[in-house]
């Protein structure tokens, strides 16, 4: 997706991705990660994901990426919180807004997530990733964007496990995905694995069929994913 792609997503409000409520997989399965209290999530292409508000109450600082400020502005005001904005001090394109929520930290960086360096982030204990790996196009080359974006959470947090959700469908081969297009994209769950495997062992932790079928009948699946690095 080109940068306008999300950017007139945002500006004509047009985010349907968005939640009103924290997500029930994220609650259902953050408890695996067994984080200790304080520790800190990285939220990749967070946009203004209520989920973070979730994450800080659990006792986490949450720290996000997202390339459209409105979206982080939005979050900001949202919650009522008083952000202070700091600029990148090398990289102009880079800034990050932070502020409190109770006794956590939210550090929300605008710009893209491949700018980002790991000394940006700071020491990362758990990525969570809800619509971000599913957001991304995969030509089936070895240098498509969500194949460059899987490399990057590794280079960024090599020593955090991911609570990961993505979509699939029920009942079909790998090759019956490439018919839909996104996004959100559906991911087989090779994919999962060839995008992941050098770097994490990896569960299903848990897959629903949806409401929602194809043409075919086949249902829809929601599906939640615990990365662990090897
Ligand atoms: C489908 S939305 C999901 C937002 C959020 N994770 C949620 O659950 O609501 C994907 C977000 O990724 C942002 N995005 C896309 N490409 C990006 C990039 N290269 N760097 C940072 N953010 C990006 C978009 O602006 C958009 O807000």
């Amino acid at each position: 997706m080109e940068p306008n792609f999300w950017q007139n997503k945002w500006q004509s409000n047009k985010v349907g991705f968005n939640q009103s409520k924290p997500n029930t997989l994220l609650m259902k399965h953050f408890s695996a990660l067994q984080l200790p209290p304080n520790s800190c999530v990285f939220v990749p292409l967070c946009g203004k994901s209520i989920d973070m508000v979730w994450l800080a109450d659990q006792g986490c600082d949450v720290v996000g990426v997202e390339l459209v400020e409105l979206a982080v502005e939005q979050f900001f005001e949202e919650h009522q919180i008083q952000p202070t904005i700091v600029e990148h001090p090398n990289t102009p394109n880079l800034k990050y807004y932070q502020g409190h929520l109770d006794s956590q930290t939210i550090t929300l960086w605008v710009g893209d997530i491949f700018e980002l360096t790991a000394q940006d982030l700071g020491s990362v204990d758990a990525i969570y990733d809800r619509a971000a790996l599913v957001a991304l196009p995969d030509d089936g080359s070895e240098d498509s964007l969500r194949v460059r974006y899987s490399q990057q959470l590794i280079k960024l947090a090599p020593k955090a496990q991911q609570l990961l959700l993505s979509f699939g469908l029920s009942g079909v081969d790998e090759a019956e995905y490439a018919k839909y297009s996104g996004p959100p994209f559906l991911i087989p769950s090779q994919k999962i694995y060839s995008y992941y495997q050098q770097a994490y062992e990896i569960s299903l932790v848990e897959a629903y069929e949806t409401q929602q079928v194809n043409s075919e009948g086949n249902p829809f699946l929601n599906l939640a994913w615990q990365l662990v690095p090897h």
